[in-house]
Formats: structure tokens, sequence, C-alpha cells
């Protein structure tokens, strides 16, 4: 059975605004096993931070429970509300590193001097906590910009810096919330590789908040999608991508672009004249399980004609995943086994309705 690290049940957390009741995070439950890498995506306004920094209790829920590592740091009941005391919250709150979009770093002290800012409340001699910020800092890339101050590196080392504080007290679970959304691209990159290696050497938990997709799409295993303080959505990275079914994921993940690129050729195409042995398909696959050869297969095992509309490649984590939009001709039998053929074979098969290709 793998192991829950974060486990949070039907937290609520509600702001009083103007006389009003805000309800920024609404009855979610969430749970996180042991390395996962979670990805927590929605606009602006979605509740996402507020939903993540009820973990280590630096926002107390409305309601709810909140359980690290097996242990109850917050349940609030109709009856009673049970708060872990304060001096057991310290060290469970070092189990848990943050980074920001904002690396907050200390201008006036180097870059090692950062790092061992968060290792002072150690029992540790002068030279340990110097030897162990150095270890960081090469953990994280930087083992030879110690002496440089903030101020001298680009943003994406900065935010290396803030995760080599962010480890130093070897926590379990990394929360970054928007680490990456104030850094270019080539940045971004480095950053997401560089949490992946973590999660890969370390065994780090990490909950990704983010609002942009690129960035669960190549590290996430799981998402959860957030729309107005409740999850519409979760599952596995790759169920999210090939089967999303909330109107809001679909846009995210891109399949809602996708639909309306094929249906808008499909409006011109000629090779679908729209008549009774006809099914336009969605497609989605992993690998490489589509190819000429299928198409060959199906004409001549179901004598059904596959042809080609859209196609698009995307790769998640390392796995490339295709959609395609085709447009079956053939009899109806012949169809039908034809998609139960893909369907053995891994391939997730919707029909669109004609009504979307008229309609659109
Ligand atoms: N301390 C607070 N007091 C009042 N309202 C708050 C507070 N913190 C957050 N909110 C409100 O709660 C809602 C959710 O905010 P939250 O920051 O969790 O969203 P988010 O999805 O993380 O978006 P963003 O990326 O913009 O931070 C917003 O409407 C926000 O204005």
């Amino acid at each position: 059975m793998p192991e829950k690290v974060i486990e949070l049940s039907h937290i609520s957390v509600f702001f009083n605004q103007d006389g009003q009741t805000l309800k920024a995070v609404n009855d979610v439950s969430l749970d996180v096993e042991k390395g996962d890498i979670y990805g927590v995506v929605g606009y602006s306004g979605a509740g996402k931070s507020t939903l993540v920094r009820v973990i280590n209790l630096l926002q107390r829920p409305t309601a709810g429970k909140v359980v690290v590592n097996g242990e109850t740091l917050f349940e609030k009941t109709d009856q009673s509300t049970a708060i872990i005391e304060a001096k057991k919250l310290r060290p469970k709150r070092r189990e848990i590193g943050m980074i920001f979009q904002h690396f907050n770093l200390l201008d006036e002290k180097t870059v090692i001097q950062n790092v061992e800012f968060a290792l002072k409340h150690r029992k540790l001699k002068e030279k340990q906590i110097t030897a162990k910020a150095q270890e960081l800092l090469e953990l994280v890339g930087l083992g030879d910009r110690g002496q440089a101050y903030p101020a001298q590196l680009s943003g994406g080392q900065q935010q290396r810096v803030a995760i080599a504080r962010a480890l130093a007290n070897d926590p379990e679970i990394l929360i970054s919330d928007e680490a990456t959304s104030a850094l270019d691209p080539k940045n971004t990159v480095q950053i997401l590789e560089l949490l992946k290696r973590l999660n890969r050497e370390l065994n780090l938990t990490v909950v990704l908040i983010t609002h942009e997709m690129d960035a669960v799409k190549r590290i996430a295993n799981k998402v959860a999608v957030m729309s107005e303080g409740q999850i519409v959505e979760r599952g596995t990275l790759l169920d999210i991508f090939t089967n999303a079914q909330f109107p809001l994921t679909k846009k995210l993940v891109g399949t809602e672009s996708d639909s309306q690129k094929a249906m808008a050729i499909l409006k011109n195409d000629h090779a679908f004249d729209n008549q009774a042995d006809q099914s336009i398909l969605h497609l989605t696959y992993r690998g490489s399980s589509i190819s000429e050869p299928v198409t060959t297969k199906l004409y001549e095992d179901f004598s059904v004609e596959t042809s080609i509309v859209y196609g698009n490649v995307d790769v998640l984590r390392d796995t490339p995943v295709g959609t395609l939009f085709v447009i079956m001709t053939g009899a109806k039998n012949g169809r039908q086994q034809a998609i139960q053929y893909l369907k053995a074979h891994d391939v997730t098969v919707t029909e669109v309705g004609l009504e979307a290709v008229k309609n659109d």
C-alpha cells in the first residue's frame, strides 16, 4: 500500500469579506502519497494557495481534518476543535519545505548565508552548518556560487537558492506555490527538472501549485483541477490528459482546442459526407500504439477506412501521448468491431456526435 503523507479531509476555508462569506476552499479532500508530484492547477483565485497553506496550518481551516505523516495536526467537528500544540507544530512544519513565486532571499547576505540561516535553529557547530549549506548548494547545482549575493544571480538561480534553503531541514514534502511563474521558459524548465530530480533522488513528495498546465505535464504524476474553491476533477496525469470530463480541464489540457481545430477542418473536409456509414472518432493513445499498420489492419480485418483529420502529440512526463481525430467509413458492424479492437489496444475512443460538426 502506498504511504499517504498528506491527508486533507473535507477542508473548508471561509473568509469574511465586507460582511459576506467568501468560500476560498469549500469541502475539499485530497490525499498525497509518498513520492507523488501532485499538480494542483486552476486559474487565479481558485483557492490553490489557500488549500496548500492548510497543510502546515499556515492557514487554519474553517472545517475539516489535516493529517501529515499519520499525525493529526487539526480536526474540527461540530462538537470540537483539536489543534496540535505549538511546540509540536514547529518540528512538523520543518518536514514541509515551501517555495514561492518570489524567492524571498535576504539581499544583504550571501547565497551560502541564506541557506545557513535556515539551519541556525539546529544545535550544530558553525562548521557543520557551513558544510550542510554547501552540500545543499551542490545539490541544486550552485556549489560554486556560495559567495555571490542574490542580486548577482539570475531568477532561476535565485529560485535554486530558495530550494536549497527549503531543503535545509531534510523535509519529506516540498510545496511549490507558483515557483516558476516569474521565470522565463528556459529557467522554468530547469527548475521543473530540478524538482523532478529531487523527487527521484530524495524520494521527496512534491505538491506543485500552478496555473501552467505545461509545468504539470512535464513533471507531475497526479493532477487535481481546482475551480471556485473545489476540486472539480482529479486523476493520474494520463487520465486527466486523455479523458478529461470537466470543461475547465478540457480547456487547460488543450482537448478543447484540439477538438475545435478538428471540427474546423471537418466542416471543410469533403471526405466527410455525413453519411450513415461514417463515424468521427477522437482517439488518444500512449507511445506509438497507433501507426500506419493499424489503419491497414482495420481495413483488412473490419473493412473500414480510417482517414486522419487532425493529429497532435504531447509529451507527458517522458511519455508521448497522441491525439487523433479520424473519420471511419464502413458498415456499422465493422466500425463497432474496429472500435473494440482499438480499445483493446489501449486507445481511448470517443465518438464525436455529428451535431458537434454542424453546430461548432
Ligand atoms: N487572507 C485572506 N483573506 C480574505 N480573502 C482571502 C485571503 N486569502 C485568500 N483569499 C481569497 O480566497 C480566494 C482564493 O485565493 P487563493 O490565493 O487561494 O487562490 P489561488 O488559486 O492560489 O490563486 P492565486 O494564484 O491568484 O493566488 C481568492 O478570492 C482570494 O482573494
